[in-house]
């Protein structure tokens, strides 16, 4: 488990991480959105030991990185995607972490095959393409069986099949008990690999809540119903205070009200209704809802200049 609690971290007058709690619960991917700068990155490090807050604090299991016994073991951490010297040959990399860990060496062929790299792993990491590189971060994040996962940005560099990859990895991981924490700006592969979001614009939490609640809290969400009696059926929906839209002589988007409220409101008027749908917003709709009053940069529309 991960646990923020109230922290933050000040570069000047930048707050690059504003007063954050959070808790990272295990069995689940989380993942960690936010707008560019939102202070992603800077939390992950902090978390990691690689930066001091400003105040607050991060831990992993109750302790903070610093004190943890045998961190490697602990939590496996991708933060960028260069690992090693780009002279060094892969698997003595990994030999080399294993051995300053305490960690069986033997673990390395083990996290090699597991990546995807077992017959690319005597090559020296400068041969290497960004994607195998990332793969190479990945097998070092696993090496100590971790039950903490701290990944940013994981899928940079990785061609479709690496993608897929490292979701399914990712929810491996999540279903055998680990807690996963996943920093992406991909909100379709979010959408399909998270169970639960934490959502910060501007170094503040926006949003903490499950997918499910998010998706649904969508102001894009939308009905359509289709009904020989559209009309009437759009009076009685707007006395019961939805918005509704005339899409054709028999069908209405109605935005604000599930299908079974419409449902219900059709069947005490006496409405027949065709068909009813929910055309669900995609994330990338609903995160750009939340994170619209944090953007730092909103681009000026021709017309609005003053
Ligand atoms: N070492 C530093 N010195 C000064 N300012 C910093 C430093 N590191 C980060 N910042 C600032 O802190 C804020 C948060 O940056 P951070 O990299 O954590 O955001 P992010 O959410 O990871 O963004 P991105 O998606 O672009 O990587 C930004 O305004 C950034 O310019």
């Amino acid at each position: 488990m991960i646990t923020l609690e109230n922290l933050g971290k000040s570069y000047g007058p930048t707050r690059a991480v504003d007063g954050l709690n959070v808790t990272v619960a295990p069995g689940k991917v989380t993942g960690f959105l936010g707008p560019n700068g939102a202070g992603k990155t800077t939390t992950m490090r902090m978390l990691l030991g690689l930066d001091a807050p400003s105040i607050g604090r991060a831990t992993i299991n109750g302790l903070g990185y610093a004190q943890l016994p045998a961190p490697l073991r602990t939590v496996g951490a991708l933060l960028e995607p260069r690992t090693g010297h780009r002279g060094q040959r892969a698997d003595s990399h990994l030999v080399g972490l294993a051995r300053s860990n305490r960690i069986p060496v033997s673990r390395v062929g083990q996290v090699l095959e597991e990546v995807g790299l077992a017959s690319a792993g005597h090559r020296r990491i400068g041969t290497y393409s960004l994607g195998m590189r990332q793969r190479l971060g990945i097998a070092a994040a696993l090496l100590g069986e971790p039950e903490v996962l701290v990944f940013d940005e994981p899928v940079n560099g990785l061609d479709a099949d690496g993608v897929a990859w490292i979701r399914g990895l990712m929810r491996t991981k999540a279903a055998a008990g680990a807690t996963v924490f996943v920093s992406s700006h991909l909100m379709s592969e979010m959408q399909s690999t998270a169970d639960h979001l934490v959502v910060i614009g501007r170094g503040k939490l926006l949003a903490d809540e499950s997918m499910e609640a998010v998706l649904a809290a969508s102001a894009r969400n939308l009905v359509l119903v289709g009904s020989p009696q559209a009309a009437e059926l759009a009076a009685g929906l707007e006395r019961a205070g939805y918005a509704v839209m005339l899409a054709g002589p028999e069908s209405l988007r109605v935005t604000g009200a599930s299908p079974e409220e419409i449902g219900g409101i059709a069947h005490a008027m006496g409405v027949r209704v065709n068909e009813l749908g929910l055309q669900r917003a995609s994330l990338e709709q609903a995160y750009t809802e939340l994170t619209a009053q944090s953007l730092d940069y909103m681009p000026t529309r021709i017309g609005e200049e003053s």
